[in-house]
């Protein structure tokens, strides 16, 4: 495959919030670029970096030993300004005083919606799914999940080890201001009674006292309720729920460890892929694309498609996190 002639220059900058997975996604699309005699060119600090200009050269050895890292080497950052139309405008203007042909955005929704307006403008930009939300619509799975998931899945099998022996209740609450993908997860692979996530929760908290004082009475020795940051306030529902039950009940934000740490093998191998199958659309000569994974198969989709794709909380795994949670007989 010759390379297009058209693009001469690659960019890669990594935006929202960090996952795991993400260097190895940077790997690919330098080390994929180079072996097409491609330039390549970091941008720093997502599009805080490309505002300021903070653009470095990039070298196959300068992507090595960092396929196993958390984090980002090149730095991440949410950006306001890039919001606005004069930011996007600057924003494609260095793009194009530096000669970058063809930006690959790693990030989330947002920066996707980052990349759509650069596209607009007339870089040619290209998502890759780095989010450990799961929450873009495209695609069936997004870097960093995995790992962060089983981050999540492991700290609250601790805390629930505790919790069981002082017989209290535990709220745990997982990452996800708008997303309840992980604590969906989290809710059936740590068979949690109650899951409320920012799609599904009706703030009925009747319901789960009453659960609780129900499961009490059949026997139960713990309660553990994985809570949404975006329903948030545990602190605070703890001391209701313990008022309401008279059992000690305790709150645990996991915060940021979610976003950290080495990641697994499957977000390696799909950040890997991905990453390279950025940079092939773009010497194939596509324009405005992201890249998802949809039916066992890596794809690639308009980026205006992309965002106007929407993705809600399948109702029969959510029913089977609740209705599997309830079967008692397995788990008190
Ligand atoms: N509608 C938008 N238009 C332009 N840029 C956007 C838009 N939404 C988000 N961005 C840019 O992308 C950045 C990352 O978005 P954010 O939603 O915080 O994270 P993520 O990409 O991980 O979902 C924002 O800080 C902003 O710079
Ligand atoms: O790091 P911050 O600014 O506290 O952001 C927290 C948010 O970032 C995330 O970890 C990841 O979200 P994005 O991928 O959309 O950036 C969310 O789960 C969480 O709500
Ligand atoms: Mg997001």
């Amino acid at each position: 495959m010759a390379a297009n002639k058209e693009i001469k220059t690659i960019g890669v900058l990594t935006s929202g919030g960090d996952a795991p997975g993400m260097n190895a996604a940077i790997r690919a699309v330098v080390r994929r670029g180079l072996s097409r005699g491609i330039n390549m060119k970091g941008v720093l600090k997502g599009y805080n970096g490309l505002l300021n200009e903070e653009i470095i050269d990039l070298t196959a050895v300068d992507v090595s030993d960092t396929i196993q890292r958390g984090g980002t080497i090149l730095y991440t950052a949410r950006c306001a300004e890039f919001r606005t139309e004069e930011g996007q405008r600057r924003g494609a203007e260095v793009c194009k005083k530096h000669g970058i042909d063809g930006l690959v955005v790693i990030g989330g929704d947002g920066s996707f919606a980052g990349a759509q307006k650069l596209a607009n403008l007339g870089i040619n930009a290209v998502g890759v799914p780095g989010t450990i939300d799961l929450d873009i619509a495209c695609t069936e799975y997004t870097i960093g999940f995995d790992t962060a998931v089983n981050t999540a899945m492991e700290a609250i099998d601790k805390v629930r080890d505790t919790s069981t022996s002082h017989e209290r209740v535990s709220i745990i609450e997982v990452m996800g201001r708008n997303a309840g993908y992980l604590a969906l997860w989290c809710g059936i692979a740590n068979g949690a009674e109650d899951v409320l996530l920012p799609e599904k929760y009706d703030y009925d908290e009747q319901q789960i006292i009453n659960n609780i004082i129900d499961n009490r009475k059949k026997g139960k020795k713990h309660h553990i309720i994985i809570n949404a940051e975006g329903i948030g306030h545990s602190e605070a529902m703890a001391k209701r729920i313990e008022a309401a039950t008279g059992i000690e009940t305790r709150a645990t934000i996991l915060g940021h460890m979610q976003r950290g740490g080495s990641p697994t093998c499957k977000d390696r191998v799909y950040a890997s892929i991905m990453g390279a199958k950025a940079v092939d659309v773009l010497l194939e000569g596509k324009t405005k694309r992201v890249i998802g994974y949809k039916n066992g198969e890596y794809v690639d989709f308009d980026i205006n498609e992309a965002l106007a794709m929407k993705k809600t909380i399948p109702d029969y795994q959510y029913e089977i996190s609740y209705s599997l949670s309830h079967n008692y007989s397995k788990n008190v």
